[in-house]
C-alpha cells in the first residue's frame, strides 16, 4: 500500500465501517484529493500569479507552443506546485503558463498527465477542478490522435462533436468515489459535452481563416501501447474517427464541475488498419503535432476573439 492509499482508506474505514478492499482504487485516489486540498492549490497558485484566467486551454502532444503566444506570461513549472503531478511525456513540457491570449486572461498548460503514465484518472483530471476554483467557466482541450476515418489525412484539424472512451466505459472514471457537491452532481448528463454553439464558432473561424478542418468522433484507448490492427478495425466500425489516449475523461470532469468544452484533435498519422500499414511512433506525432500546430493555434486565437466580442457564450 502506498501512502495515499494509507490515509485515504482510514477516513473510509471510519465513514462506512468497512475494510479497505471494499473500495476502488479510483475512490481512494479520488478522496485525496478534497475541495479543501484543492482550494488551497487554487490558492497558492493564485497567490503567485495574482491572475484570474477565465480559460483553460491543455496542451496536447507536441502542441505546447500554443502557451509561447501567451502575452504578459508568467508561467509555473509544474514541479513547484506541491501536491501537483508531473509531466512524463515527451513533448509535454509541465508548465502552467497564465497571461493573455486573444485579449482573453487564459492559463495554458503546457503537458497533460495521462492514465498510461500510471496516475489515476482522479489524478489526470486534478487541473480541471482546479482551473474551475481559479474561476475558469470553460476548458479547451487539444490533443495528437491517429486517424481512423480514411478521410482524415496527417496534419488535418479535427473538432472533436462526441468521443468514446473504453477506459469511461469500464468503470475507469475520474468521478468513481464519494461525490463532492460543491464541483458538481452525481451523475452527470454528457450527451451535449462538446458544446454546439462552440463548436459552430470553430467553424467560422474554420472558414474565416481558410483552415479546413473535420467534424467528428474522438476515441480513447488506455494506451500507452498503439492499437493492433483488430483494435483499430474494431474502433472505426464502433464510430471513431481517430483515436488517442486522453481528452475525453477530461472533458467529462469539466462538465461535471460546469465548464463549457470545446475540443480539437491534430491527426498527427493513420492509425493502422492493414498489415502493412506503418508503425506509430510517439516521436514522430510529437514532430508531425508540433509542425503543425500553427492552424490549431491560428483556430484558438480566432474562437478567442470572438468569444471576447461575446462573453455570455461561455456563461
Ligand atoms: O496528450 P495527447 O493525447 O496529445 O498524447 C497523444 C496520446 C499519447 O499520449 C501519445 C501517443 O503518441 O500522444
Ligand atoms: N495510432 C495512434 N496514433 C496516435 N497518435 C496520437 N495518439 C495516437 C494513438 O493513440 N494511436
Amino acid at each position: 500500500m502506498n501512502s495515499l492509499e494509507g490515509k485515504v482508506s482510514d477516513a473510509f474505514l471510519k465513514e462506512f465501517n468497512l475494510p479497505k478492499e471494499f473500495i476502488s482504487h479510483e475512490a481512494i485516489a479520488n478522496a485525496y484529493y478534497t475541495y479543501e486540498k484543492c482550494e488551497s492549490m487554487a490558492k497558492l497558485i493564485k497567490d503567485r500569479v495574482n491572475f484570474d484566467p477565465k480559460i483553460a486551454i491543455i496542451c496536447g502532444s507536441g502542441l505546447g507552443d500554443i502557451g509561447n503566444l501567451v502575452e504578459n506570461a508568467v508561467s509555473i513549472p509544474y514541479t513547484e506546485i506541491p501536491e501537483f503531478p508531473r509531466s512524463t511525456v515527451l513533448g509535454h513540457l509541465g508548465n502552467l503558463i497564465f497571461g493573455n491570449l486573444s485579449g482573453l486572461p487564459v492559463v495554458c498548460m503546457q503537458g497533460r498527465f495521462h492514465p498510461f503514465e500510471g496516475y489515476s484518472m482522479s489524478l489526470c483530471t486534478l487541473p480541471i477542478k482546479i482551473f474551475k476554483l481559479l474561476g475558469c467557466k470553460m476548458v479547451i482541450l487539444t490533443n495528437a490522435a491517429g486517424g481512423l476515418n480514411r478521410v482524415l489525412n496527417v496534419g488535418d484539424v479535427m473538432l472533436i462533436k462526441d468521443h468514446m472512451s473504453f477506459p469511461l466505459l469500464s468503470l475507469k472514471n475520474p468521478l468513481i468515489g464519494v461525490n463532492d457537491e460543491r464541483f458538481g452532481p452525481r451523475f452527470v448528463p454528457i450527451n451535449k459535452l462538446y458544446t454546439k454553439s462552440l463548436r459552430e464558432l470553430f467553424k467560422v473561424c474554420s472558414h474565416e481563416l481558410n483552415i479546413p478542418i473535420h467534424e467528428g468522433v474522438y476515441g480513447t484507448i488506455g494506451g500507452p501501447s498503439y492499437e493492433t490492427i483488430a483494435d483499430s478495425r474494431f474502433c472505426l466500425t464502433a464510430g471513431m474517427d481517430c483515436v488517442g489516449m486522453s481528452t475525453s475523461h477530461e472533458a467529462i470532469v469539466a462538465a461535471y464541475c460546469g465548464l463549457k468544452v470545446l475540443a480539437c484533435s491534430i491527426i498527427t498519422d493513420k492509425a493502422p488498419t492493414d498489415y502493412e500499414d506503418e508503425e506509430p511512433d510517439h516521436k514522430e506525432i510529437v514532430k508531425v503535432a508540433a509542425a503543425k500546430a500553427k492552424d490549431i493555434e491560428k483556430l484558438i486565437c480566432c474562437f478567442l476573439s470572438k468569444i471576447k466580442e461575446d462573453l455570455s457564450l461561455i456563461e
